[in-house]
């Protein structure tokens, strides 16, 4: 105290009150605020003790004169604080304008923030009175409005006067523990709740007072009162008054809180809260493309969709319970994305649409001829089966299953079929589906689940009764580990039970039983038992050349042509062209190669059309295709009826193979004997079976080479010099079954006969031990590719006779001739030249055996 200078800078606070205690945040501008600081750094430097009575801290030092206002506007506002400093300096003139008292603040810490410019942090120190304002400093009559002021100090309260007040002491402390325990309750910020604390123990109440005066709402006039009160009895019951005031103002506004909160309504709530929502998930980053109004939006679309789909109830009840958690869910957590997935699917399942069916029987066979050129019991069948759906109303009737080799119009038939009776058309292809969730969907529980293939084509035709056509159901892979395809199938086929299907996925019925399944396979060796038992089977033969002839003329052709952009009638083919084109560079059971080739015929024509008609001479184009012309557009011939030409070996005979795919073609087996000690070798990729009638016809030809005059005796060995080796040619290609047999045993017995077999016959069928024939499969294939092949003469076993009759076309009948064998002698008498005399005469040997 006693070092306190007489006179000191003044500084206007705006609307500001600086007490005792309190810390303060200046911002002053001036060049005496830069002299000012200069000086506090050189007694910061200098360590100088200073004299401030409130704090003992070594380091806090006064300026000894200059300070400057904050702004010089404000100089009128009646406060001051004031900084020590010289006392020669002139009085100011601003006198009136200031209060009375004020406040001896230290400097705590200066920062520049520009020229001339510094926040300047100052404590409260002791009041002072403004005596008498000196003139303003040589700067400040450039720039500031820095003044000197004399003054003097306010001394610390008595004992005495302490003495008297105890009890109002003692009261005020507990008042401001009350008041802060309040704060802390209010949560006020926990810097200013700890400070406090703190100082409510370590500093008088008197000081407590001026400190608590500031930190509470009080006014500006308040504050000015506070400090130029003197009497301590006064100044603690200003601050008790005014604290007070303010607990009551903490407990009032508390209590209109809990009011509103009370009155809002529920509806109101929500928005409250929804609004607080957005605005964390606004800070958090988290506001995507469906959240918000436009997450309402769609929300709102996704109910209406589900209300538009008219859902059977079970459906409804699942959907709008889903619709119900799928609200309360984040848009960007991934159950939320699983959820609306799940709800589109329902959404767009046709749980009740349908084409309007026509079932115009007349319209129906129209529309199949038109489409296809013979194939008359398909027709009939299929025409047959519409008439019951027509009488009867509905389909319960075993699902039609088309089996025949690639290319025979199975597909398109199916197809055909859906224009007839105006539905739609898709196609589910199964080749190759190895599990059982590919049929029935994946449970949602899964990541990335999915529907089964029946309820997407259903989601993507949008129609509940379209035609579904089950493409190749004979490559469904059974597999041990996924559980089996066939049997979520047999389900969907099942008339009596599609109607309520159950697909993982959806996890609710849906009627399947509007649907007309079509399947189709090539063969049905490989189709599932229980499957197949389910399925009318309707077998689609091979073409035959003339048949061919006709479909490339009436369907293919035109199609091809206008596919390329030519007028139907620019391209022209007659029968003979077609026909060598069929025979000679296409060989196989359907149409598709001929219809790819008939494509590139057409293309030929197109170039020699365009370069015409740049060269503006388009009516010289000639539509017509000769003999010639093809070879020049394919190329050399690629297939030849060879058989013809080829002349007859003896111990190479023709035979007949049909494939797994529901091809038939022709195959030879070739025989030749070599000194060696009676092997028997075999080679053309043979599976076992084929090896095993291999040696049953060996072991036959042995046994009756007496018999068969290849042996002077009934005890000779034929082979006891020899080796034999069978050869099947096109050793690629992987040969199988017991229908070798009868070809085999010919084979052999030309060879060590040598007596030929006409490259024109060909035979088939099975061979026991004692030399019956029996009968074999896949007849008309085998048949009809013998015809292509340029075969006269077929011998078969007796019993596939009906084959013949009922599946061969009658055309191809006509062409060759039937040899029904029931014994290898009459296979053997159909099949080799053999003159009379060397003719042997075993029957009545063979027949008592
Ligand atoms: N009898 C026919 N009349 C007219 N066009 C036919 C006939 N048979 C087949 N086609 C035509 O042959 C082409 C091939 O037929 P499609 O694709 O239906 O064969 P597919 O039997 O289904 O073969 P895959 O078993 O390989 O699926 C189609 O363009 C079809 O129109």
């Amino acid at each position: 105290m006693v070092d306190l200078p007489n006179s000191l800078l003044v500084v206007s606070l705006a609307n500001k009150v600086l007490l005792p205690l309190v810390v303060l945040k200046l911002t002053l501008k001036g060049k005496d605020v830069t002299a000012m600081t200069r000086i506090h750094s050189k007694l910061t430097e200098q360590r100088k003790p200073m004299y401030l009575p409130t704090s003992n801290q070594p380091d806090i030092n006064v300026t000894e004169r200059k300070a400057s206002k904050e702004t010089p506007s404000e100089t009128n506002l009646p406060t001051t604080s004031s900084t020590m400093t010289d006392d020669q300096l002139p009085i100011s003139n601003e006198r009136d304008l200031l209060h009375d008292y004020g406040c001896v603040a230290r400097i705590l810490q200066v920062q520049r923030f520009g020229v001339d410019s510094y926040t300047v942090t100052v404590e409260g120190v002791l009041r002072c009175k403004v005596d008498q304002l000196l003139f303003p400093s040589s700067s400040a009559q450039n720039s500031t409005d820095s003044t000197l002021a004399k003054v003097s100090y306010i001394k610390a309260p008595t004992t005495q006067e302490l003495d008297d007040a105890t009890d109002e002491l003692v009261a005020f402390r507990a008042l401001s523990k009350e008041f802060l325990s309040r704060m802390r309750q209010l949560h006020l910020p926990e810097s200013l709740t700890t400070q406090l604390s703190k100082m409510i123990d370590n500093v008088s109440p008197l000081d407590l007072a001026d400190l608590m005066v500031s930190v509470i709402e009080t006014s500006h006039d308040e504050k000015l009162l506070m400090l130029s009160t003197m009497s301590v009895k006064e100044r603690l019951g200003h601050g008790s008054e005014w604290m007070t005031r303010q607990l009551h103002i903490f407990k009032i506004s508390e209590q209109i809180h809990s009011n509103i909160e009370g009155k809002l309504n529920k509806k109101q709530r929500e928005f409250y809260l929804r609004q607080q929502l957005d605005a964390i998930k606004q800070e958090l980053g988290e506001s995507d493309a469906f959240s918000g109004g436009k997450d309402e939006d769609e929300m709102t679309q996704l109910a209406k969709r589900l209300d538009n789909a008219h859902l059977p109830k079970d459906a409804e009840i699942i959907a709008l319970r889903e619709l119900k958690r799928i609200k309360k869910l984040q848009s960007s957590s991934n159950e939320w994305s699983v959820a609306r997935n799940y709800l589109d699917l329902i959404a767009d399942l046709p749980w009740n649409k349908k084409s309007d069916e026509i079932v115009d029987i007349g319209r129906a066979k129209l529309q199949l001829d038109g489409d296809h050129f013979g194939l008359d019991h398909v027709k009939k069948r299929i025409i047959e089966y519409l008439s019951v759906v027509k009488i009867k109303g509905d389909l319960k009737s075993p699902i039609i299953c088309f089996v025949g080799p690639p290319g025979v119009g199975k597909t398109s038939f199916c197809k055909s079929i859906a224009v007839a009776l105006s539905r739609k058309f898709h196609r589910i292809s199964l080749g190759g589906v190895r599990d059982e969730a590919d049929m029935r969907g994946h449970r949602r529980t899964y990541v990335g689940a999915m529907p089964g293939l029946i309820i997407q084509g259903l989601r993507k035709v949008g129609v509940n009764n379209p035609v579904v056509l089950l493409d190749e159901v004979d490559k469904l892979v059974h597999s041990a580990h996924h559980g089996d395809p066939a049997a979520a199938l047999l389900e969907v086929l099942d008339p009596e039970q599609n109607d309520t299907f159950s697909d993982h996925y959806l996890n609710i019925d849906f009627d399947l039983s509007n649907i007309l399944f079509i399947a189709t396979a090539n063969t049905v060796d490989t189709i599932p038992e229980p499957l197949l038992d389910r399925m009318e089977i309707i077998h689609l033969n091979g073409y035959t050349f003339e048949e061919k002839l006709h479909i490339a003329k009436a369907h293919l052709l035109p199609k091809q042509t206008v596919a390329h952009g030519l007028k139907p009638d620019q391209v022209q083919m007659d029968d003979q062209v077609l026909l060598k084109l069929a025979e000679n560079y296409t060989r196989e059971s359907g149409v598709r190669t001929l219809e790819r080739t008939l494509g590139s015929v057409v293309r030929a024509k197109c170039v020699a059309f365009a370069e015409l008609r740049e060269s503006g001479k388009e009516h010289n184009y000639n539509p017509k295709v000769d003999l010639q012309d093809l070879e020049d557009i394919l190329g050399i011939v690629k297939f030849e009826k060879e058989l013809a030409e080829r002349s007859p070996v003896p111990g190479v005979v023709t035979g007949l193979a049909y494939s797994g795919s529901g091809n038939g073609s022709i195959l030879f087996v070739e025989t030749s004997k070599m000194p060696g000690e009676g092997k028997l070798q075999l080679t053309g990729s043979l599976g076992d079976v084929i090896k095993e009638s291999a040696q049953i016809a060996l072991t036959w030809v042995k046994s009756h080479a007496y018999a068969l005059k290849i042996a002077s005796s009934n005890d000779q060995n034929i082979v006891e010099k020899y080796d034999i080796h069978v050869h099947f040619p096109m050793g690629a290609l992987p040969k199988d079954g017991p229908s070798a047999g009868v070809t085999l045993v010919t084979s052999l017995v030309s060879l060590f006969s040598t007596c030929h077999v006409p490259s024109t016959t060909a035979m088939t069928g099975e061979i026991s031990l004692r030399g019956q024939i029996l009968p074999v499969g896949g007849i008309k294939e085998k048949v009809i590719s013998a015809h292509r092949a340029g075969i006269k003469k077929i011998i078969l076993p007796y019993r596939n006779r009906k084959d013949v009759k009922q599946d061969v076309p009658e055309r191809v009948q006509k062409d060759i001739e039937f040899v029904y064998a029931k014994t290898m002698w009459d296979v053997l008498d159909a099949a080799l030249i053999i003159s009379d005399k060397e003719k042997w005469t075993t029957r009545s040997y063979e027949s008592h055996l």
